[in-house]
């Protein structure tokens, strides 16, 4: 059996979210750093089989030749470099079309997400030192947590090296979207491909805010359950974390999410049209300096950001709880790399 023809072209057909190319395979560098971790294997896996990706570049303090050797030997034309500790972080990095981080701790059960944020703070600083110079026209996507201050601190290290440019720097929040579809389908149900909910805000908590206003198809829930399953995707990550019991966070769903992403990015980049997904990025929309809205993706990473759009009296009530956290949250990331100069 030809397991590329009869298993994963059906596959790659059947997830048009994170597998359509319409404009075309153009053949990108995708650079993963994090790449032997939970997040980072199955998602470098999704990214070999990803007919955009013609160079997947991965990086890790650890085990990353012995990854890229058994990714190598996936009949798609794709090639896996592998490049292992620190002083090959900018090699690694080098000319990426499109940088993913998920590089960092995971929560175990009874942290926030926050409690991330001394080990990751300098992850993240040292990633984006690297990519500002070696790799400063890529698309970043980060997943780190805490997302909320850890997008800012790439930005502010760009800034540093005169390399800023705020379309191409990514906080991804797709998981809370995939999620929210998830949810909804099972609630109406019907298959999650055919739902769509803007989630926008942050990624932590009361920070995340899906727009059931908004939801494709149209939802008539009560208030009670629009308020339950706002809570209920509000605490997803932290379900996932308790059911893990001290094994980590969310892995596989992540990967997915990230893949999908990844290649709506790629498809911007290949000059598709009307490429849409919500991401959290540096924003002059509104009171908080980042904040995820839909965004039109294009050739150079943000063509268009949508702002929040037109909200109902209970999502205005959610944006106005989530500022105040987002602005302290910001804030802990601007001043971590302002501090360490
Ligand atoms: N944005 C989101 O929706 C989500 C974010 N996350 C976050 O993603 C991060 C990674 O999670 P997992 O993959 O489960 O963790 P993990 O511990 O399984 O993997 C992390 C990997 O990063 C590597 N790493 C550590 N320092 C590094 C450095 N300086 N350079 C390159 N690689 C380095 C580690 O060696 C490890 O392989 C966590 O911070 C987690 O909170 C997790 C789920 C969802
Ligand atoms: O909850 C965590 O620590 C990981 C994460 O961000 C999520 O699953 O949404």
């Amino acid at each position: 059996m030809n397991i590329f023809s009869q298993v994963i072209k059906p596959f790659i057909h059947s997830c048009n979210r994170f597998f359509s190319c319409e404009g075309g395979a153009t053949g990108f560098k995708v650079a993963i750093a994090g790449a032997s971790g939970g997040i980072g294997q199955p998602l470098s896996m999704l990214m070999k089989i990803n007919p955009f990706v013609k160079e997947l570049s991965l990086f890790d303090l650890l085990h990353t030749p012995g990854v890229a050797a058994d990714l190598s030997h996936i009949e798609t034309p794709c090639k896996v470099k592998a490049f292992m500790g620190s002083d090959q972080r900018c090699e690694a990095l080098k000319d990426a079309n499109v940088i993913i981080i998920p590089a960092g701790v995971p929560r175990k059960p009874g942290m926030t997400r926050d409690d991330l944020f001394n080990v990751n703070a300098t992850i993240i600083k040292e990633l984006a030192e690297a990519a500002a110079e070696v790799a400063p026209k890529a698309l970043i996507a980060i997943i780190t947590n805490p997302l909320n201050s850890v997008v800012p601190i790439a930005c502010e290290v760009m800034k540093k090296a005169n390399k800023f440019d705020p379309r191409r720097i990514f906080g991804v929040t797709t998981l809370d979207i995939v999620r929210t579809n998830t949810f909804v389908a099972d609630a109406m149900k019907i298959n999650p491909k055919e739902v769509n909910v803007p989630v926008i805000g942050g990624h932590a908590g009361n920070t995340i805010i899906p727009l059931f206003s908004r939801s494709k198809p149209h939802v008539s829930f009560s208030d009670e359950q629009i308020i339950a399953m706002t809570k209920r995707i509000q605490n997803a990550g932290t379900e996932v974390v308790q059911a893990k019991a001290g094994a980590g966070s969310a892995t596989l769903s992540m990967a997915y999410a990230a893949a999908r992403f990844a290649n709506a990015l790629m498809r911007g980049l290949s000059g598709e049209e009307n490429v849409m997904e919500c991401s959290y990025v540096a924003t002059d929309c509104g009171e908080a300096s980042y904040f995820s809205t839909p965004l039109v993706l294009g050739k150079d990473g943000v063509k268009e950001n949508f702002g929040h759009g037109e909200l109902n009296d209970f999502e205005k009530q959610e944006v106005e709880t989530a500022i105040p956290v987002l602005i302290k949250n910001i804030k802990a990331g601007v001043d971590f790399v302002n501090k360490s100069k």
